[in-house]
């Protein structure tokens, strides 16, 4: 990547959030799911995907409360909230994702009916999480390799002012996104 080499401020990087029994418990969970198609401006992406709490829909920004995180998910979803410094509950929508090998996810920054903070878990395989702001001269850029079982926070500038993407996952990886909703709902 080419750019000046930044640290987003925001970023937070925590190897280990969960450990090995724990990865394998996740992956036994998420293996089970049923996971749904992304269309993106009439394209499918090669990763898949399941929400929980808030169903997001791609094409029209909406969200649409859907069935309630699994039990067995719950847990994992604690360990997101105190890693950062936010309450359980307020992460109200959970994204499952999950990419076969030499899947991505293109640059983007998170949609704005989300909150301030996003926590992500990375379980299976390791790949790497990118960064950039601005372009030309002044793009700034950033990576970091998301080992399996390491958890990530975006708030602030990070999740503001940055955009993230993931290049092609050398093995099949999954995620776990909680994000909060910018208006809360009753
Ligand atoms: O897979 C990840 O860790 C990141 C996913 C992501 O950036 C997103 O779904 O918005
Ligand atoms: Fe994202």
């Amino acid at each position: 990547m080419r750019g000046i080499h930044e640290r987003p401020a925001g970023l937070t990087y925590q190897p280990d959030l969960v450990d090995d029994d724990e990865e394998r418990c996740l992956l036994a969970t998420l293996d089970a799911l049923h996971f749904h198609e992304v269309r993106m401006h009439g394209q499918v992406a090669r990763r898949t995907v399941r929400h929980f709490g808030y169903d997001y829909d791609y094409g029209s920004f909406q969200l649409t409360a859907t069935e309630a995180l699994p039990v067995a998910l719950r847990w994992v979803r604690e360990r997101c909230a105190e890693l950062a410094g936010v309450d359980p509950e307020v992460l109200a929508q959970t994204l499952v994702t999950r990419y076969p090998p030499d899947s991505v996810i293109g640059w983007h920054r998170d949609a704005p009916a989300f909150g301030p903070t996003v926590v992500g878990v990375s379980l299976g395989s390791a790949c790497r999480l990118r960064f950039q702001r601005g372009s030309g001269e002044k793009r700034r850029v950033y990576e970091v390799e998301l080992a399996p079982r390491s958890g990530y926070v975006l708030s602030g500038e990070a999740r503001t002012a940055w955009q993230h993407s993931i290049p092609p996952v050398p093995a099949l990886r999954y995620s776990l996104t909680f994000r909060m909703l910018r208006s809360p709902r009753t």
